[in-house]
């Protein structure tokens, strides 16, 4: 699996404000920017603390970024991806309507109830890892349990691949982009840079989780662009 990984950052790092709600860091040319890494994935993916800040829809906004892919013979716009050990995605969230497939990484302890009204509301569930709990809690000093119930991103991509899905783009949020740098499966970062300060010691970062101590995944800086009001890097891993 090929592994893009985009965000929006204000100067001091923060995706969002204290409030976790959808904050305005970038503008009209980073979001055709990222209409552009959509266009190119097979699927975009983001955590449900994203769905249920945000709720986000996923596709593209270029009817003729989705006509192309047709012609290519892929689907109009690229699946939709959750990572939700606990099927906590609303039924009526956007990203459950039918212009693209859309999973839902589940843990193996999800309520099989709650399961049956997500698949009715056309979801596509796919069991991958955990043991119950949502390991939103279970955070210690060291990192003991932290990871209790979240889905094992890299089985999940496992069985993404076997569904056909070979580049994903990831949009957030902060705790699954920190899963994704310390399983190692990051293979590109963009970042926009906007020009505010968000601040707030809650406020959700580009890589929150459990953070590192040693061991700093390095990135190699390919491209720094000015863009709308701010700055547009590129990184590989
Ligand atoms: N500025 C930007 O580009 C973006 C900003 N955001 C913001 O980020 C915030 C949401 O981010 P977060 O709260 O960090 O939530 P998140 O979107 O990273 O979701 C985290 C949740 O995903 C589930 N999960 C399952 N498996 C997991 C795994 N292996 N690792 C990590 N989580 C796993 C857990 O329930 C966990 O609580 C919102 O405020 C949203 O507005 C989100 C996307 C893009
Ligand atoms: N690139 C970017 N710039 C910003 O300023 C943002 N606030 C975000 N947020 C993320 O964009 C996604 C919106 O998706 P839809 O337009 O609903 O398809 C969502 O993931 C936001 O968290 N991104």
């Amino acid at each position: 699996m090929y592994v893009h990984v985009n965000a929006a950052v204000s100067v001091d790092g923060k995706l969002s404000s204290r409030r976790r709600e959808q904050v305005e860091i970038s503008g009209a040319d980073d979001f055709d920017r990222v209409d552009r890494i959509r266009a190119a994935a097979d699927a975009v993916l983001v955590g449900v603390g994203t769905v249920l800040a945000d709720d986000p829809h996923l596709t593209l906004d270029e009817e003729d970024r989705r006509v192309q892919r047709l012609r290519d013979g892929r689907p109009g716009n690229p699946a939709r991806v959750v990572a939700d050990s606990r099927a906590r995605t609303p039924t009526d969230a956007r990203i459950l309507d039918d212009e693209a497939t859309t999973y839902l990484l589940v843990n193996d302890a999800a309520d099989p109830d709650r399961l049956d009204a997500l698949r009715d509301a056309g979801a596509e569930i796919v069991s991958a890892g955990g043991d119950g709990s949502d390991g939103d809690d279970t955070g210690s000093e060291d990192g003991e349990n932290a990871h209790a119930g979240r889905v094992d991103l890299r089985a999940a991509f496992d069985a993404l691949e076997r569904e056909g899905i070979e580049r994903v783009m990831v949009e957030g949020g902060g705790e699954v982009i920190f899963s994704l740098f310390e399983a190692g499966l990051v293979d590109e970062l963009t970042v926009y840079v906007g020009s505010l300060v968000i601040g707030g010691r809650g406020a959700p970062t580009l890589a929150d989780g459990e953070g590192f101590v040693d061991d700093f995944p390095e990135l190699d800086l390919t491209d720094v662009e000015r863009l709308d009001d701010g700055v547009q890097l590129s990184y590989e891993t």
